[in-house]
């Protein structure tokens, strides 16, 4: 939703084109068993020489064009390791998924970093082969070369075999769970050839211990981790294996494993020796997690038996507080504007609040989210954290001011997005891999046609089938800004342009947002504060209503809008639509032409003629086949607006109420007693809420403004109007007064 979608762009059509022709092409070698693979020696070599060109080139990298390529899906390979048979590179056939094998082998080469993690490895009979590794931790998550490099042996689970992009053969690995990693000490030694293993170690439980901890203080997690379960294989001592399985816990915290984290310190809290760091670790395992609760619970437990611990006090506060915004459709604001402005990547401290709305079934759109109240208009239904987001930073943000331009091209499903959608699927891969009891409510996420594996866990081990993840992706992703403020609403303020032409190129999945259903007549809106998405009422809706939100900006043309809504296979059918899909052709065709004048007609703005801009938008409205509350008129609203701000810099209040409250109805508001001159004993009154645009704030603001002179008994209620439609758009109204003081222009 709101994403950057180029999948009609010419510019990049090139690329979807060559990419389906490359897979055409190889294609046709599916199952041949390849006799012309280069040496190892010679894919080592040219390796290297890529190496040496990639590090002499002058090439200006501040402005760099990233393209990752979503191949046909797989399944991740669910068999028990002791049920695979082993395989050979040169039995290897091309375009083949060998399911039921396994390949062992061993890196030759440092890594380089593409979109993949490419390296050249040799099996045990010495054929060597590139190997790309795909949905492997960011860079700046961890470095590549603790991923992999030379003389890391790894185990590759049901191995697929093809002809890559440049010509040559490779192994691809896409699901990081068909990747195990073999260590002479770890689990699987046993499979490790012996002409592969080093010298035999001789170091005692004492002194992997202490490498781990070396490795935590070094900042390498995922080594610290290794050293730590080594440790504790080596162990035969009690206590020691509690001091073990205590600094593995950290290491776990630290390198985002909290499920680990928190597997390692159960029943160490219940011991004098460990009680104390394993609460605490505990504690913090919970609240990564996000279960506030049992997070509270531990620090509780900390506080009351260690009052004099540094940690203890400052987290049960924390959770605490966690636990309060549960359920508090309270929100300082202010506070966290003040927080964000430096916060890179905006990632908030802060619980999700879930307001009266429910997961239900919606027939005929699988689930949806429905009211357990009635809700007023501007009500928060929603404050949720994303369940993974990614910030794409501006230039200005970055070293150097590069920018760095990322596509998705789906081969498969002929989709592109441009932005930070693919790293938002590595990210959740990541997430789920380290954390397996995230993954039942990300699976609840609507994925189409799209069958997962039956497995989630093999050999104890999770599963994570990326092509899964990348299915939810592609339904439920949100496009976002990192603030939905006056500020980022100013290019629509003042071009007049849709907020979705603002690109959003960060990207973020939202568990329970996901779950609103569309309708081009929405009845709630979301706005965004860093990861944060906050969904407000736009209208009065009764108990037991489905809410709607939508998915793209509203076109008013069946056609047109079921183009915008392919990627999600159905067809709008809200009274916007029906009324356009229903109309006599000719209507149609007299709304285009009028529309087309109507563009023109405004687009000098210094110049307008006025009498031919409201002769033309009688003919406009004309052209509808029902009233505007059924159908509103959603393109005209913002010419009204424009003809309100008119008419009130040129001091005619009475003009500028009319124009605003012309605009409002053609969104479908029934307004009562707003008219200038006011009706004594009429009060204002809104019966209905219209269709919601971001500026309806500012028809109120209008009103507001013309009303202080002329009706100052009026003034309170628009403003109080204009404040709830203002939160409608930005989430918030703490900065409302700021925005539109009282007396100054709008
Ligand atoms: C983001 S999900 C929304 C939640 C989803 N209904 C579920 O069960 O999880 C998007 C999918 O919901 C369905 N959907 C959303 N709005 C719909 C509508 N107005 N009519 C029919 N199906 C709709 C489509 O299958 C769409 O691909």
């Amino acid at each position: 939703m709101d994403v950057h979608d180029v999948s009609t762009d010419q510019q990049f059509f090139p690329h979807l084109q060559r990419q389906k022709q490359t897979l055409e092409n190889a294609k046709k070698r599916d199952g041949e068993i390849p006799t012309d693979r280069k040496s190892t020696q010679h894919l080592i070599t040219a390796t290297m020489l890529s190496h040496l060109a990639s590090s002499m080139s002058t090439m200006d990298m501040r402005h760099s064009l990233h393209s990752s390529f979503v191949p046909p899906p797989y399944l991740p390979s669910t068999t028990f390791l002791a049920q695979l048979q082993p395989i050979y590179i040169r039995e290897l056939q091309l375009g083949v998924h060998h399911r039921g094998r396994y390949l062992l082998v061993r890196v030759l080469t440092i890594p380089t970093r593409m979109t993949a993690i490419m390296v050249i490895v040799e099996d045990e009979k010495g054929d060597g082969s590139t190997l790309q590794l795909y949905q492997q931790p960011n860079e700046n998550i961890r470095p590549t070369a603790s991923v992999v490099t030379r003389g890391d042996v790894f185990l590759l689970k049901d191995p697929f075999f093809k002809i890559m992009s440049d010509g040559n053969y490779g192994l691809r690995v896409d699901h990081v769970s068909d990747l195990i990693r073999i260590t002479r000490h770890g689990t699987y030694r046993e499979l490790m050839p012996k002409f592969w293993k080093g010298p035999k170690s001789y170091k005692s439980a004492d002194d992997w211990k202490l490498q781990g901890n070396d490795e935590v203080g070094r900042e390498e997690y995922w080594s610290a981790i290794e050293s730590y379960s080594t440790a504790l294989e080596l162990s035969t001592d009690d206590e020691e294996k509690q001091i073990i399985r205590l600094n593995r816990a950290l290491a776990h915290l630290r390198n985002g494993d909290f499920d680990a984290a928190l597997k390692d310190t159960k029943g160490l809290d219940l011991l004098a020796r460990t009680k104390e760091k394993a609460l605490y670790r505990m504690g913090q395992a919970y609240y990564q997690l996000e279960d506030y609760s049992s997070s509270k619970a531990a620090m509780q437990a900390l506080c009351d038996q260690f009052p004099g611990h540094q940690g203890g006090t400052p987290e049960l506060a924390r959770s605490t507080l966690r636990i309060a915004e549960e359920t508090t459709a309270k929100i300082d604001f202010k506070r966290i504007y003040k927080k964000i402005s430096k916060l890179r990547p905006p990632h908030l401290d802060h619980a999700t609040f879930t307001g009266p709305i429910v997961v239900k079934e919606s027939p005929g759109r699988g689930q949806g989210l429905f009211t357990i109240r009635e809700v007023k208009a501007g009500e928060l239904l929603l404050f949720e954290k994303a369940f993974a987001h990614c910030y794409a930073a501006p230039p200005e943000e970055n070293d150097n001011g590069a920018s760095k331009t990322s596509i998705l091209i789906n081969i498969h499903t002929n989709q592109m997005t441009m932005g930070t959608q693919s790293d938002l699927i590595t990210t959740i891969v990541q997430k789920l891999y380290k954390n397996p009891s995230l993954v039942p409510k990300f699976q609840e996420l609507y994925h189409g046609s799209y069958q997962p594996a039956d497995a989630t866990v093999c050999d104890d081990k999770p599963v994570v089938d990326t092509f899964l993840i990348e299915r939810i992706v592609s339904h439920n992703v949100f496009g976002c800004p990192t603030l939905s403020t006056y500020n980022s609403l100013k290019p629509l303020l003042e071009t007049g342009k849709a907020e979705q032409d603002i690109v959003n190129h960060s990207t973020g999945i939202w568990l329970k947002a996901s779950k609103i259903n569309h309708s081009c007549m929405s009845n709630c809106h979301r706005s965004f504060i860093g990861d944060f998405q906050i969904v407000r009422a736009t209208c009065n809706i009764p108990a037991d209503t489905e809410i709607h939100f939508c998915y793209r900006t509203p076109t008013g043309d069946f056609t047109e809008m079921k183009k915008e809504l392919r990627t999600w296979g159905f067809e709008c059918k809200c009274g916007i639509c029906e009324e356009s899909r229903t109309a006599p052709k000719s209507l149609l065709k007299k709304r285009k032409d009028s529309s087309m004048n109507l563009k023109r007609i405004v687009a000098n703005v210094k110049a307008i003629d006025l009498q031919r801009l409201e002769r033309q938008l009688k003919v406009y409205e004309s052209t509808f086949t029902k009233s505007a509350t059924a159908a509103p008129r959603i393109h005209i609203f913002n010419i009204y607006i424009q003809l309100a701000r008119f008419w009130g810099q040129a001091q005619m209040p009475k003009e500028s109420v009319a124009m605003a409250l012309k605009g409002l109805e053609c969104l479908g508001f029934v307004i009562h007693g707003a008219q200038l001159p006011a009706t004594a004993g009429k009060p204002f009154h809104i019966e209905k809420w219209g269709h919601f645009q971001d500026n309806v704030d500012q028809a109120f603001v209008f009103l507001r403004d013309a009303y202080a002179v002329f009706a100052p008994q009026l003034v309170e209620k628009a403003d109080e109007c204009a404040k709830l439609a203002y939160s409608m758009s930005v989430g918030e109204d703490v900065t409302f007064d700021t925005v539109y003081k009282r007396g100054q222009k709008v």
